[in-house]
C-alpha cells in the first residue's frame, strides 16, 4: 500500500530540528512521512551538555536526547552520518554524500552553525580543534592522557566551559582573550573581573588583550605566537571565538541567505516548501546561538506544518548562565547602559556577589548577576514580560525568593501563560511542569527533572521549578537534600560528622575520601572545609591560606579601585590622643586619601596601595581590626556608667573585655558585638550577633541580631548578674555557633534556622557552658595577630610584597 502522507525531510539531526519534529508529532502525528539526515554518526544529543561531559559531570550516554528506539517508534527514517550536499528545489529532492536521493514535499533546514576557526598560519596542525561536537570532546579527553598544556582561544561562554573541562582533565590551561576582560558579550567589567579572579582560583590562567598571530610546531602544535612577540606553549589549542551559521547548502541551492538563512516569522525561506530553524536561521536580522530561542522557533514551525494557527515567532530576549561548577554567572537582555536607561548595582567583594539591573521606562530590560544567581530566572521572566517594576527596584536588586514567587502576593508564576518556557535549555514550558506535578505526581525537583528534563542542563531554571512545585504541590513537596556546593552531595552536618569520624585532617583528604566530584573543589567548598577542619582540630590543623577568600589572604579589604583599606583594632571604640596622633601620622606619611570613622567606632584608612600594607602595619604597631574576615569584627559600646548619667554598668569596660577575649576568633560568619550601659541601648546592641544591655543589678544577653540588608532584632538569651557570667555565656554562645553553624551562615540566619529554644536548651546547662568555654579557649590560644606575623617574619613579608608586586592579568 502506498503511503499517501506528505513527505517531510529534515536536514540536520541536531537540537533545534528534532525539537520541531517532536512538537509536530504531538500536534499531528500522522500528517507526515518523516526522514532525517544528520552528518554526525549519533542520534540527537544535548550539545549543551558536552561541557558537562568534559568536566566529568555526565557521560556521553546520558546526553542522548532521542535514542534510536525513539526514531523507530515514531516511524522516522534516520540517516546518521549522511550529509546532504545539494537540493534540487524545482524537483523537490535532496542528495546525500552517500548517494541517497530523497524526494520531499516540505523541507526543513536545521544545519546549525560551524565554529569560527581563526585563519592563522598553522591552524591546520594536529592538536588544533574547536569545541562543538562529541568528536571534539573525545579529542580533548584523549589529548589529556598524553599532553599537559592546553590553550583556549576565546574567553566567551564556550571557551571558559572548555577551559574548565580541560582543567578537570588535569591539563594546565591558559585562556587567550582579545579584550581586556572576559565574557564581554554577556558581562560588564566588574562582574567580569570577579569571574576572572574566581576562575584563576580554580587554576585557570588568563592572557588578556592578546592578538593571536600564528600556530607554531611541525606536524603537531607546539605553541601560540602573539602579535606582541610573546609565545604560549601549547600541546592543544581549542578555538572558541564564536560561531557562524551553516548556510553553505542553502546558499548553493538558491535559498536566500545573509549571515544565516533568511526566514520570516513562520520560519519560511524565500523558496516555497523550504523552512529553516535553529542556529542556521536568521530571523529579523538575528541568528541566535542559544537553545531557548531555537526551541521557540521550532514550536512555531511545528504549528505551521501541522496547520495549527499561530501568531508567528516574534524574536527572543535571551539569557545566559555559565556552566562552570562553583561559579554562578547570569546575564540577560540589555545589560549595558545606554541613553534612557538607569542602572542599579550591588557589589559585595567579601561574599563575592555582584548584581546589576538595567531599567528603562520602569521596566527591567537587562540584568547581570555574579555569585548569587538564584533570582536569575525570575528576573529573566520579568524582562521578557515587560512588567512594570516601579517602586520594587531595590527589592529586586537585593533578591526575591522562590517562596515570594509562589505566594499569592507575588503571584508571578501563577500569572504566567502555560506555554511560557521555564527551562530554556530543554524547552520545557510552565504547562508541562504543571502537568508533571498535577497529573504525573512529581513531588521533587529531581522527579520533575527526570520526567520533563527541566533543570537538567545549566540549572538556571531551578528556582522557577521550585516555585512551581510550591504552587502546585503545596505541602506534598519533598525537599531533596542538597550538597554544600556542586562539588558534593553531602550537606554541612554530614561533612563535619565524617571529618570527625574518620579523623580527616586536610582539605584534599576530605575531598578525596568523601568523593568530591571536582578535583580542586570550588570557591564555596574550599573555604568551608578550611573552616570546619580548623574548628574541629584547632591545635593540629594548619590553616590553608589558598582556601581563604581574597580579603582574608591579604588581611585587608580590597576596594573598588584595587586599593586596600586598613582598620586597626580600637578596643570597645575607646582610643586616646596618643593613639589618634599615631594613626594620623601614618595616614599622612602614606598619603592615605581618605580617613573615615566606621559604624563600628574605629578608623578606616582607605585607598592604601598593596605594597604599602606591611610598612603601614609596622608603623601603626596596632593589632589588626579584622575588618575583612569571618571573625570578631567590632564591639561597639556606649559611654555607660563612666560618664552617662543614665548608665547603670560600665559598658566600655565590658566591651573592651569582650573584644580582648574574642579578637582573632575564626567564626562561620562575621561577628559583631555591642554593649549598652542601660536599656536606652545607645550602642544598638539588639541588632548585633551578641548584644549586652545593662539593667539594674545585671546584664541582658541578646543573640542573633543583624543590621544590613536583612535587619533582624535579637532574641533574648537570658539575664545574668556578674561580668564574669557575661564572658562565660558569650564564650559558650560563640563556641556553640562555631560548632553548629554552616560556613558563611551569620548568627541571625543560624538562630532563625535552629530556633532560640534549641540554643537555650544547651546553654542553660552550666556544664555545657563550661565545656564550650574550654573549647573556645583552645581555639583562641592558637591564634596570632596576622599583621604582626607578616611584619615580623621576613619570609612571609617577602612573599607578601612579592605577591603585591605581581601584575594582575
Ligand atoms: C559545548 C557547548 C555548550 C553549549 N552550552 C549552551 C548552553 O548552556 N545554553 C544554550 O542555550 N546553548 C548552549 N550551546 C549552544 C547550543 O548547543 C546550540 O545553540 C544548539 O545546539 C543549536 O542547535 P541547532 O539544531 O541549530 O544546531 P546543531 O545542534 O549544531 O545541529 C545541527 C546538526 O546539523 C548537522 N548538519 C549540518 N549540515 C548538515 C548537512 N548538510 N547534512 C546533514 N546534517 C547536517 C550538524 O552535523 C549538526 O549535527 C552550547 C554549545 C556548545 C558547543
Ligand atoms: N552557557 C552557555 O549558554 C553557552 C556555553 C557554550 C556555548 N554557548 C553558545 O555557543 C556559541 C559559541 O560560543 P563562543 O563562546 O565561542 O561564542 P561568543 O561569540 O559568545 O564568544 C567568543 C569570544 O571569543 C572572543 N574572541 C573573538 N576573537 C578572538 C581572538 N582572535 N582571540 C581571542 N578571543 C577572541 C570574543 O571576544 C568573545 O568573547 C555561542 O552562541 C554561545 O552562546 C553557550
Ligand atoms: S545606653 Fe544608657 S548608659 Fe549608654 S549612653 Fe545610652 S543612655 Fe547612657
Ligand atoms: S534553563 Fe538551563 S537547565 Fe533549565
Amino acid at each position: 500500500m502506498t503511503d499517501i502522507r506528505k513527505k517531510l525531510v529534515l536536514v540536520g539531526n541536531g537540537m533545534a530540528g528534532v525539537r520541531a519534529i517532536e512538537h509536530l508529532l504531538k500536534l499531528s502525528p500522522e500528517a507526515y512521512e518523516i526522514t532525517i539526515f544528520g552528518s554526525e554518526p549519533h542520534p540527537n544529543y544535548n550539545r549543551i551538555m558536552l561541557s558537562s561531559v568534559l568536566a566529568g559531570g555526565s557521560s556521553m550516554e546520558e546526553i542522548i536526547i532521542n535514542d534510536l528506539e525513539w526514531y523507530h517508534s515514531h516511524g522516522i527514517r534516520l540517516y546518521m552520518g549522511h550529509t546532504i550536499t545539494s537540493i534540487d528545489t524545482a524537483k523537490r529532492k535532496v542528495y546525500s554524500d552517500k548517494g541517497i536521493v530523497m524526494p520531499y514535499d516540505e523541507l526543513i533546514l536545521a544545519t546549525g552553525s560551524n565554529p569560527f576557526m581563526l585563519p592563522l598560519p598553522g591552524a591546520e596542525k594536529e592538536g588544533v580543534i574547536a569545541f562543538r561536537d562529541i568528536k571534539d570532546c573525545q579529542i580533548m579527553q584523549e589529548t589529556s592522557q598524553s599532553y599537559r598544556k592546553a590553550v583556549v582561544i576565546g574567553g566567551g561562554l564556550l571557551g571558559l566551559e572548555a577551559a574548565r573541562g580541560l582543567l578537570h582533565l588535569g591539563m594546565e590551561v591558559s585562556v587567550v582573550h582579545i579584550h581586556p576582560y572576559i565574557m564581554e558579550r554577556q558581562l560588564d567589567e566588574p562582574a567580569s573581573v570577579m569571574l576572572r579572579k574566581e576562575l584563576e582560583e580554580q587554576g585557570m590562567k588568563f592572557l588578556l588583550n592578546k592578538q593571536s598571530e600564528a600556530i607554531l610546531g611541525k606536524k603537531r602544535v607546539k605553541g601560540l605566537l602573539f602579535a606582541d612577540g610573546e609565545i604560549a606553549d601549547a600541546d592543544l589549542i581549542v578555538m572558541a571565538v564564536g560561531i557562524k551559521p551553516n548556510v553553505e547548502l542553502a546558499q548553493k541551492s538558491g535559498v536566500q541567505t545573509n549571515r544565516g538563512i533568511v526566514v520570516n516569522d513562520y520560519m519560511e525561506t524565500n523558496i516555497p516548501g523550504i523552512y529553516a530553524v535553529g542556529e542556521c536561521a536568521e530571523h529579523r536580522g538575528i541568528a541566535y546561538g542559544l537553545v531557548a530561542p531555537l526551541y521557540e522557533q521550532g514550536a512555531v514551525l511545528a504549528k505551521r506544518l501541522a496547520g495549527v494557527p499561530t501568531d508567528g515567532y516574534p524574536g527572543s530576549v535571551t539569557s545566559t548562565k555559565l556552566k562552570v561548577s562553583g561559579v554562578d554567572v547570569f546575564s540577560a537582555g540589555q545589560f549595558t547602559e545606554r541613553t534612557g536607561t538607569r542602572a542599579l548595582r550591588y557589589q559585595d567583594e567579601i561574599e563575592g556577589i555582584y548584581k546589576k539591573l538595567v531599567i528603562q521606562d520602569d521596566q527591567l530590560v537587562g540584568a547581570v548577576l555574579f555569585g548569587d544567581t538564584g533570582d536569575g530566572a525570575q528576573l529573566f521572566s520579568m524582562i521578557k514580560n515587560g512588567e512594570n517594576i516601579k517602586g520594587k527596584e531595590k527589592e529586586l536588586l537585593l533578591g526575591v525568593s522562590s517562596d515570594a514567587l509562589a505566594s499569592p502576593k507575588g503571584n508571578r508564576l501563577e500569572g504566567m501563560a502555560d506555554d511560557e518556557i521555564i527551562c530554556g535549555c530543554n524547552g520545557v514550558s510552565k504547562g508541562t511542569i504543571a502537568e508533571a506535578i498535577q497529573s504525573g505526581g512529581c513531588t521533587s525537583v529531581g522527579q520533575i527533572k527526570a520526567c520533563t528534563k527541566a533543570s537538567a542542563s545549566c540549572g538556571g531554571c531551578k528556582p522557577l521549578v521550585e516555585g512551581l512545585l510550591q504552587l502546585y504541590a503545596g505541602d506534598n513537596v519533598v525537599t531533596v537534600k542538597e550538597g554544600i556546593c556542586g562539588c558534593t552531595t553531602l550537606g554541612r552536618d554530614e561533612i563535619v560528622a565524617e571529618i570527625k569520624r574518620m579523623e580527616l585532617k586536610t582539605v584534599k583528604e576530605v575531598m578525596n575520601v568523601l568523593e568530591w566530584n571536582t578535583e580542586e573543589g570550588c570557591a564555596k567548598c574550599r573555604p568551608s572545609l578550611n573552616y570546619y577542619l580548623g574548628m574541629l582540630w584547632p591545635e593540629e590543623y594548619i590553616d590553608e591560606k589558598e582556601s581563604r577568600i581574597t580579603n582574608e589572604r591579604y588581611h585587608a579589604n580590597i576596594q573598588k579601585d584595587g586599593t586596600y583599606s586598613v582598620v586597626p583594632r580600637i578596643y570597645g571604640g575607646v582610643t586616646s590622643p596618643a593613639e589618634l596622633m599615631k594613626i594620623a601620622e601614618v595616614a599622612a606619611k602614606f598619603e592615605v586619601p581618605l580617613v573615615k570613622f566606621t559604624g563600628g567606632q574605629r578608623l578606616d584608612l582607605l585607598g592604601v596601595k598593596k605594597e604599602d600594607l606591611p610598612k603601614m602595619w609596622e608603623e601603626l604597631d596596632m593589632p589588626s581590626g579584622h575588618a575583612y574576615g569571618k571573625t570578631l569584627r567590632t564591639v561597639k559600646t556606649c559611654v555607660g556608667s563612666t560618664f552617662c548619667r543614665f548608665g547603670t554598668q560600665d559598658a566600655m569596660g565590658m566591651g573592651i573585655r569582650l573584644e580582648k577575649a574574642f579578637e582573632r576568633l575564626n567564626t562561620p560568619g562575621k561577628v559583631k558585638l555591642a554593649v549598652s550601659g542601660c536599656p536606652r541601648n545607645c550602642a544598638e546592641a539588639t541588632i548585633k550577633d551578641f548584644g549586652v544591655v545593662a539593667i539594674d543589678g545585671g546584664w541582658e544577653l541578646h543573640i542573633g541580631g543583624n543590621g544590613g540588608v536583612h535587619v533582624r532584632a535579637t532574641d533574648l538569651l537570658g539575664v545574668v548578674k556578674t561580668d564574669d557570667e557575661v564572658i562565660e555565656w558569650a564564650s559558650a554562645f560563640l563556641q556553640y555557633y562555631r560548632e553548629q553553624a554552616g560556613w558563611n551562615e551569620r548568627t541571625a540566619q543560624w538562630v532563625e534556622r535552629v530556633g532560640l529554644d534549641s540554643i537555650k536548651e544547651v546553654l542553660e546547662v552550666r556544664e555545657n557552658r563550661l565545656a564550650l568555654q574550654e573549647r573556645i579557649h583552645t581555639a583562641l590560644s592558637v591564634t596570632t595577630d596576622p599583621w604582626k606575623q607578616i611584619v615580623n617574619e621576613p619570609e612571609l613579608r617577602k612573599n607578601f610584597e612579592q605577591l603585591s608586586e605581581m601584575k594582575t592579568v
